[in-house]
């Protein structure tokens, strides 16, 4: 059976999670480039319907509808395609809410589908004989037309009630009635006009057949049109109208590796223009006159715990006020599966955004902050992208490592970040910001200590020198970013007299005694207490469900906080008990004493996170790995079948598994908006992971696009689908107003570094206590779907704070 050419595709989205995976279905058919070109997604209010008809309708072939929240019968969430749809001018394929709106714009209603069913997989049946999509001979011959039935995922609360079905259209396919659920209409065409319907997401990693569906309605397409040899490309003006356009290829990436032959730099120039000294035994590695210096330090220091080489390090020279820095880094990362490094920074400068007066504040040691507005056009987004892109190009050397900060940006962005980040997205409660708030917070290390997996030490040093021969050079015209910095007195980069200083630091600490260190852990976590009381938490798991019922989003993620005071505490002495009670892969500790909020002087980040939010490595390959599924474990001591038997039940059970299928298909729809189509796979889907508590992981891959950069696949993929569920705009908006316009702060945020290199690792901000003067915090929730269960959601946020800090007070 043979592909039809592709023909011009215009993928209306009705702001949905799940749009962008219909491009996987091409790729399974057509090559990238040939898709990019001829295959545009477009937000479904981006043209009036008027525009529409006369800028875009006559330059197109097809048209798919997409899935979406809401309802088909609410013009606000439907825009035009009901006019689309009646004037019938050429192909066009529904999907879920684009296939309700078939059986709408030709007479028929919506109710609510009897068995309400989100991420699930479910057996449907074509309806035979039948005319078109169905039948056509692209699906009879495909091996899916020969089946009596395949699997599906299904993801709706709603559909078109069979007994309004009207003359003009006809049933192509229902799902399999079993016992607790009635069969539904799955499949829809049009008698006389060429449309056609799937209440089904075809789309979805778990759905079987999607491509033949797809192949089936391509060939009506080329039918409907007289069978060209070939469709034209989309008009560039069309293309463009594209929220997110992604290039086919990945940057190419230097591939050559020397290593001068003394292993030493090309000695940097001087302000005075003399060439420096290079340091002793460092080494670089690059085609390119290198930034990236580093000392491996071998087997000394190995004995040394990283708690004591911290403190000596980074702790008390800032503590006792001498050292240049603005604040503590200790990126620690724990797990005996998974290994990691450890990074010990201590930065010298820090940027951080308000939301509320759009101004950049810049942090220095001993130095006034100083601020600035950003213009309207410019988002934080923005002005931190083309920074940071020039300074990876600048400073850094790409290689193919996959692990390990080597100086750059440290910080985080906080979850309302998501106003800038999220298109259509509008916050309601203009007074809920104050302007104080730290919205995102960007530390600058040019030097850190790293551990390696193996308990080794290396000194890494972003070194400056002016530009040599062959480097790559971009503008700093090109970044407001830099050029501010840079007026403020920022250099970017060390000294080679710096980079000296640094290592005869280390060194006597890494050769030094193995004393231990004089700081103790914590003897007791702050007593937490709720900010809302459990009968709240659940009067609000009820409005999700509801919102649910009504087919405003398929999966929420709900969360609160809970609150401790505690005056004097060493927030230091607090993340040690951390670590050792909670050891996570994404374990931090980052102590900015600068920065003032609200809630008191000084701002600390205690995590234990152990969720990836998004990983770049040196390949550009990205990696995302959202956690859903949570059962708690058993006590230290109690029996080991007993944590297995609950790790297997959690793997096992349905409702966990669809919360977890939606977020997976949410986040290969992020990924699709930054990384080259049919690069985006998921190795591994649903595994059990078992540290604080169980949990229920899934991998999704993909090859970033050579015209995005990393500050900008991390926007586009913020925030952290974990955090929002699906469909991802609708259920933040219903999120802020379920949790009153609570900020949620750094929680739900994401935390971790870009790379000089362009290596870029982020967590998803949980299981981590914020402090704020003497304030602290943890926000703590889950995902809600239709077969929640109001106190075995409330248990769960429970377990999750406990397996934080132990035990709580004040709860019911
Ligand atoms: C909301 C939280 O966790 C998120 C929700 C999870 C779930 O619903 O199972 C699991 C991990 C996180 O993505 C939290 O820890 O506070
Ligand atoms: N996935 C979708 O498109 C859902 C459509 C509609 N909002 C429903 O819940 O039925």
């Amino acid at each position: 059976m043979t592909v039809p050419p592709l023909p011009r595709t215009l993928i209306l989205d009705y702001y949905d999670s799940y749009t962008n995976n219909l491009l996987t279905l091409f790729t399974q058919l057509y090559s990238d480039a040939e898709v990019l070109d001829k295959v545009v997604v477009v937000k479904a209010d981006k043209y009036t319907w008027t525009d529409f008809k006369k800028l875009v309708l006559p330059h197109i072939d097809c048209v798919i509808l997409s899935p979406g929240p809401g309802r088909p019968d609410n013009p606000t969430d439907i825009g035009f395609a009901l006019d689309l749809l009646r004037l019938h001018a050429l192909p066009i394929l529904g999907v879920c809410l684009g296939h309700q709106a078939i059986g709408v714009a030709f007479g028929g209603k919506i109710i609510n589908t009897p068995q309400i069913t989100h991420g699930h997989v479910v057996p449907i049946a074509p309806v035979r004989p039948t005319k078109k999509l169905f039948s056509s001979s692209a699906w009879l011959d495909s091996p899916a037309g020969k089946e009596e039935q395949f699997d599906v995922v299904v993801y709706n609360s709603l559909t078109v009630d069979p007994k309004s079905l009207p003359d003009d259209l006809e049933v192509t396919a229902w799902s399999v009635a079993a016992t607790d659920r009635p069969s539904t209409i799955q499949g829809l065409r049009h008698r006389s006009h060429p449309i056609w319907g799937v209440q089904y997401h075809p789309e979805s990693i778990s759905s079987t057949r999607g491509p033949a569906l797809l192949q089936a309605f391509l060939n009506e397409v080329h039918l409907y049109h007289k069978r060209p040899t070939t469709f034209s490309s989309l008009k560039p003006e069309i293309i463009s109208s594209c929220a997110y356009r992604v290039a086919s290829r990945a940057a190419k990436l230097p591939r050559s590796r020397r290593v001068s032959l003394s292993g030493l730099p090309t000695p940097p120039i001087t302000p005075s223009g003399s060439r420096a000294a290079t340091p002793s035994g460092t080494r670089a590695v690059s085609a390119k006159p290198s930034h990236m210096a580093e000392k491996k330090y071998g087997v000394v220091g190995k004995g040394l715990r990283t708690q004591d080489v911290f403190e000596r390090l980074v702790l008390s020279p800032t503590r006792k006020g001498k050292e240049k820095a603005i604040g503590e880094v200790w990126l620690d990362g724990q797990t005996p599966t998974r290994p990691t490094t450890t990074s010990l920074a201590s930065p010298s400068f820090l940027v951080t955004y308000s939301l509320a007066t759009r101004t950049v504040t810049l942090h220095r040691p001993s130095n006034e902050p100083i601020t600035l507005p950003l213009s309207d056009k410019t988002t934080f987004w923005d002005w931190f992208s083309a920074g940071n892109q020039i300074l990876t190009a600048r400073l850094g050397t790409r290689s193919s490592r996959t692990n390990g900060w080597r100086g750059g940006w440290v910080g985080w962005f906080g979850y309302e970040m998501k106003e800038e980040s999220l298109q259509g997205y509008t916050r309601r409660n203009k007074n809920g910001t104050q302007a104080d708030e730290v919205d995102a917070a960007w530390a600058w290390s040019d030097k850190l200590l790293e551990r390696t997996s193996d308990g080794e030490w290396i000194a890494r040093g972003v070194l400056r020198h002016e530009a040599g021969g062959g480097e790559e050079t971009a503008s700093e015209g090109e970044s407001e970013m830099l050029n501010w910095l840079r007026k403020q007195g920022i250099e970017f980069g060390l000294e080679p007299a710096d980079w000296q200083e640094y290592l005869d630091e280390i060194q006597p600490i890494l050769m030094g005694s193995a004393d231990r260190a004089t700081t103790q852990p914590a003897s007791s976590f702050p007593t937490f207490r709720p900010s809302a009381t459990g009968e709240d938490y659940r009067t609000r798991i009820d409005a999700c469900r509801e919102a649910i019922r009504q087919g405003e989003s398929y999966e929420l993620t709900l969360t609160t906080r809970f609150d401790a005071s505690a005056p004097n505490l060493d927030p230091y002495s607090l993340y040690l008990r951390l670590r050792s009670f909670n050891p996570a892969y994404y374990s931090t500790y980052i102590n900015f004493p600068c920065l003032s909020t609200p809630r008191g002087q000084g701002m600390s980040v205690l995590s234990s996170s152990p969720e990836r939010f998004l990983r770049i490595d040196g390949d550009r390959r990205v990696e995302m790995m959202p956690i859903k599924g949570t059962r708690a474990r058993v006590k230290p001591g109690q029996s080991k079948e007993e944590d297995a038997r609950r790790g297997e039940e959690l793997r096992n059970d349905h409702k966990e598994r669809a919360e977890n299928l939606m977020i997976v298909d949410l986040i290969r729809s992020d990924l699709l908006s930054c990384c080259i189509p049919s690069t985006v796979t998921v190795p591994k889907l649903i595994a059990l992971e078992s540290y604080g508590v169980h949990n229920l992981v899934t991998t999704v891959q993909g090859t970033l696009a050579e015209n995005v950069g990393s500050v900008e696949a991390v926007r586009r993929c913020f925030p952290p689908g974990s955090m929002t569920g699906a469909p991802k705009l609708r259920s933040v908006q219903l999120l802020d107003d379920f949790e009153k316009q609570q900020r949620r702060g750094i929680y739900s945020g994401a935390l971790g570094y870009f790379s000089v290199d362009g290596v870029t690792d982020l967590s998803v901000v949980i299981r981590t206590i914020t402090v704020e003067g003497d304030n602290l915090s943890i926000g703590a929730g889950g995902a809600i779907t239709w077969l929640s269960d109001r106190d075995g959601e409330w248990d769960e946020v429970l377990t999750k704070v406990k397996s934080v800090v132990g035990v709580l007070e004040g709860v019911e």
